[in-house]
């Protein structure tokens, strides 16, 4: 069992590394608490493989330290950490057959009998639904089989803790996707192992985890559950990466009289609003996401002004596209409310309208 730990944990592939930009791994913090089941999700070059490769022992970080239970690992080589790994790509011998594939983790430990590692390989290929298919050579097997038993290898062993998994769902078919995401979160309900699941997808996080991490940049903008990360987003990108579109993004003047856009002073509370003058920065930006926005007819007080400039049918929702000042605000409405045709309104609940500084999120103190 293991709590991992990322302490003041940075990585530069370069030698001489002269700005962040050098970095694939930002300075960062981090605790994967023992039993849990972590995505850890981002865009391309983000550094998720990295951070991954960072916790086996497959990349040793320039600066910081990786700790499991409090014990520092950085000098463990990848066999002596008890972490599995799953890739993109099956990691299988394919000359051999499945009981044998499942098998070898155990033999190559040593110290097993055969009965009990007839017993292990037996609970496992139960769990994956392998049991028919233990005396077949790997090498017919169907990719989503063989990704299968490459996760086998990992939970045969009894001394495993965290099992790592790199974009696993790559090489399967759309249809058997989800199959093999019910049976990951089977396998974490089972085995009271630590899972980090990496995906840029961000349907299979919210899935597979209870708690998400996001990164962006080499750094772990937000850690929290899905509902968090769609609701509060800690960070503008986030707002932008999180939701399908992305959060609604502006950039408001500040003012004497407050937040100002388009000629209106949009209301945000007392102390956020304190917060962000004492700030002193110019990048302010104010996000909504389009489930919150709310459309209507005539503006009123609280309400603002727009045109409809576009309406897409998506089925069971409308995204519509509103011209608010110089940005277009995305509003989703269900399919069966009415577009006003031309004097239109928008507004923005209070607790829904969010408000960034640097990219970051600014937020009322909680009682
Ligand atoms: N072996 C390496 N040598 C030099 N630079 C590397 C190496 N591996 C990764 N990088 C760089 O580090 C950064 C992070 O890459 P990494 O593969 O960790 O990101 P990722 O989020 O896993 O991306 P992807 O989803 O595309 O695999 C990128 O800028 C990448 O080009």
């Amino acid at each position: 069992m293991a709590e991992i730990t990322l302490k003041t944990l940075a990585h530069s592939y370069s030698k001489n590394p002269s700005g962040p930009e050098d970095y694939a791994i930002r300075k960062m913090e981090h605790v994967w608490a023992q039993g849990g089941a972590y995505a850890l999700l981002g865009p391309s070059g983000c550094g998720k493989s990295t951070l991954l490769n960072i916790i086996s022992g497959l990349v040793t970080p320039s600066e910081g330290d990786v700790l499991f239970d409090g014990k520092r690992m950085n000098e463990l080589p990848p066999e002596k950490r008890n972490i599995a790994q799953v890739f993109q790509f099956p990691v299988i011998y394919d000359t051999m057959t499945v009981y044998d594939n499942l098998a070898f983790p155990l033999r190559n430990q040593g110290g097993f009998s055969e009965e009990q590692i007839r017993t292990k390989v037996h609970e496992v290929a139960d769990v994956l639904e392998l049991s028919g298919e233990l005396s077949r050579k790997a090498k017919g097997l169907s990719a989503d089989q063989k990704q299968k038993v490459s996760m086998g290898r990992g939970l045969v062993r009894e001394d495993v803790t965290a099992i790592l998994f790199d974009e696993p769902l790559t090489v399967i078919d759309p249809q058997l996707k989800w199959r093999l995401r019910r049976k990951l979160k089977q396998i974490h309900e089972r085995f009271d192992i630590t899972m980090v699941y990496v995906t840029h997808d961000q349907l299979e996080a919210s899935t597979f985890a209870d708690k998400i991490a996001l990164m962006y940049e080499g750094q772990i903008v937000q850690f929290g559950t899905p509902q968090e990360l769609f609701e509060r987003p800690a960070h503008t990108f986030v707002g932008y990466f999180i939701g399908s579109p992305g959060m609604n993004f502006f950039e408001p003047r500040l003012t004497d009289e407050g937040l100002m856009f388009n000629g209106k002073v949009i209301p945000v509370s007392d102390q956020v609003l304190a917060k962000v003058r004492s700030s002193g920065s110019d990048n302010i930006k104010l996000g909504i996401r389009p489930e919150f926005v709310t459309l209507g007819a005539e503006a009123t007080d609280q309400r603002y002004e727009v045109t409809v400039t576009g309406v897409e049918d998506l089925g069971t929702y409308r995204l519509v596209d509103v011209e608010f000042g110089a940005v277009t605000v995305k509003v989703r409405i269900p399919e069966d409310q009415p577009v006003p045709s031309d004097a239109a309104s928008i507004g923005f609940p209070e607790p829904w309208l969010k408000v960034y500084v640097d990219e970051r999120l600014v937020e009322a103190d909680h009682e």
